[in-house]
């Protein structure tokens, strides 16, 4: 049988001591290495031969502002978009390691590293280096092998995040997921599980935010009776009851420092001890982590420890928010409305095609959480069989109480004309014609109101005002 060729690994360091201990490193597990101490050597030689991945430094020089790193991987990225560069930075710059990653590169780790962690690395920046565009699978092909039978979408930027949850779920790696609020971590942590070998066991799902800190060990580790006042039985913490299986641990942006030791902990060895017990237990979970926050901005503040950040971030999933994959929200919007309308018990239900291209040209800052909740809202306060642009629009006003300022939804889709004619028609509707009570209600005078009237063309002249003197 024929051999694969060895990958190839580009080692960037004017330290030759750490491009030996690297290079001794890559070679016995099986790569194949090169060296070179500055950004023009790097250059010229991935000019004349491809590699497969490049662990490059950040100073050439005995400036250490890291320019001279940021410029070679601005060069790198020029000369071959894919190609994946991990940052070697020292301890403590990790405000200079997030500007390389914004910048383009895969992650970064620091000097000095563990071997065993370097590797993983290595192997998972290797495995989930983005495809060319072309490679990039279908939905259809992904379906065949995992199952996302609960994401919906087949944006490009979407495809690549369930094509990279296939190519980890199988694996042990923490995953870190990053992105909008609403956008569906929850949904992508789902999916890890479910295409893992552990999907017979529990994921168990803790958001860290709603975790009281004097409770959190407690909780997170259970405690044996009589470990404190309450204490009246043992009870299984968290860790336990996701032994073999996953622990999501949502929010994870909001554990306060001292928790966070406590968490390291047990991600470091596996073992933890219930509060009160003598013990250490194993533990053997596969952690995932998702969180709306910048996490290595608060590494950078402070608030975050950069450890426990290594230990979440092997792998980091950045889920795009909806207003970046809007090509995907018809879809999802037809979905939302079968799943809700079924929810109450309602027949089908549909959205007309210009209310959908509506739908699609909103905002959504609160993502697919927000496009649900108007959806159902809609749907509920309507009572159609069909919702059309105005019912989004009504209940949109029906939510924020009538006023013209809460129309949150209306701004983009429709113009203040539109507004003001829908606003009416509704309230004649609702006051069945009685045009006093039309004006009271919409705060106009009974001119001004007619004045309106026939602006619009509404009301059919007396058909709508049976008092019209
Ligand atoms: N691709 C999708 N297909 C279908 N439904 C989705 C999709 N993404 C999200 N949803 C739905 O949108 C809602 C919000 O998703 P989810 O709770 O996973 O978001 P989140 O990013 O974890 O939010 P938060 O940061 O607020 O915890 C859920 O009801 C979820 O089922």
């Amino acid at each position: 049988m024929e051999s694969s060729p060895k990958q190839r690994i580009l080692i960037v360091d004017d330290d030759s001591a750490v491009q030996v201990s690297l290079a001794l490193l890559l070679k016995q597990s099986g790569f194949d290495t090169q060296c070179c101490d500055d950004p023009k050597q790097a250059l010229a030689l991935l000019a004349r031969q491809p590699a497969d991945l490049v662990l490059q430094d950040m100073n050439f020089s005995l400036r250490t502002s890291g320019e001279e790193g940021l410029q070679l991987l601005a060069d790198i990225k020029q000369l071959q978009p894919a190609l994946p560069v991990l940052l070697m930075t020292a301890w403590g710059s990790i405000a200079l390691a997030v500007k390389g990653v914004q910048a383009g590169a895969a992650n970064f780790f620091t000097k000095p590293w563990d071997n065993a962690q370097l590797m993983e690395l290595i192997r998972t920046t290797l495995d989930t280096a983005a495809p060319a565009p072309a490679a990039c699978p279908t939905r259809a092909a992904l379906d065949a092998q995992f199952d996302f039978s609960a994401i919906v979408g087949e944006h490009p930027r979407l495809l690549k995040v369930l094509a990279a949850i296939g190519q980890v779920a199988a694996t042990k790696a923490p995953v870190l997921i990053l992105g909008e609020s609403g956008c569906g971590k929850e949904l992508i942590a789902d999916a890890l599980h479910r295409n893992s070998p552990r999907a017979d066991r529990a994921i168990v799902k803790i958001n860290m935010g709603a975790i009281t800190p004097s409770l959190f060990e407690s909780e997170m580790f259970g405690h044996v009776r009589g470990a404190f006042t309450d204490a009246k039985t043992d009870r299984k913490g968290h860790v336990a009851s996701a032994h073999e299986g996953t622990l999501f641990l949502d929010e994870i942006g909001e554990l306060n420092r001292s928790d966070q030791v406590k968490l390291l902990r047990v991600l470091q060895d596996q073992t933890y001890q219930a509060v009160g017990a003598s013990r250490m237990e194993r533990a053997d979970i596969r952690v995932v982590s998702a969180t709306n926050r910048e996490l290595a901005e608060l590494v950078a503040a402070g608030e975050f420890r950069e450890d426990l950040f290594y230990r979440l971030n092997l792998i980091t999933i950045r889920l795009p928010p909806l207003r970046e994959r809007r090509s995907d929200i018809p879809l999802l919007a037809r979905h939302i409305l079968g799943q809700v309308s079924a929810s109450y018990g309602l027949g089908p239900a549909s959205i007309a095609p210009a209310a959908l291209e509506w739908l699609g040209a909103q905002p959504w800052p609160g993502n697919i959480r927000q496009l649900k909740q108007t959806l159902e809202r809609t749907l509920l306060l309507v009572g159609k069989s069909e919702l059309k642009q105005a019912d989004f629009v009504a209940a949109e006003q029906h939510e924020h109480g009538g006023a013209v300022g809460g129309l949150r939804l209306g701004v983009d889709g429709m113009t203040l004309e539109q507004v003001e004619r829908h606003m009416i028609a509704k309230a004649l509707e609702q006051h069945q014609g009685n045009i006093s009570r039309v004006a009271k209600a919409l705060g106009l005078s009974r001119t001004a109101l007619y004045r309106r009237l026939e602006r619009h063309g509404l009301g059919g002249g007396d058909a709508a005002d049976g008092e019209r003197a």
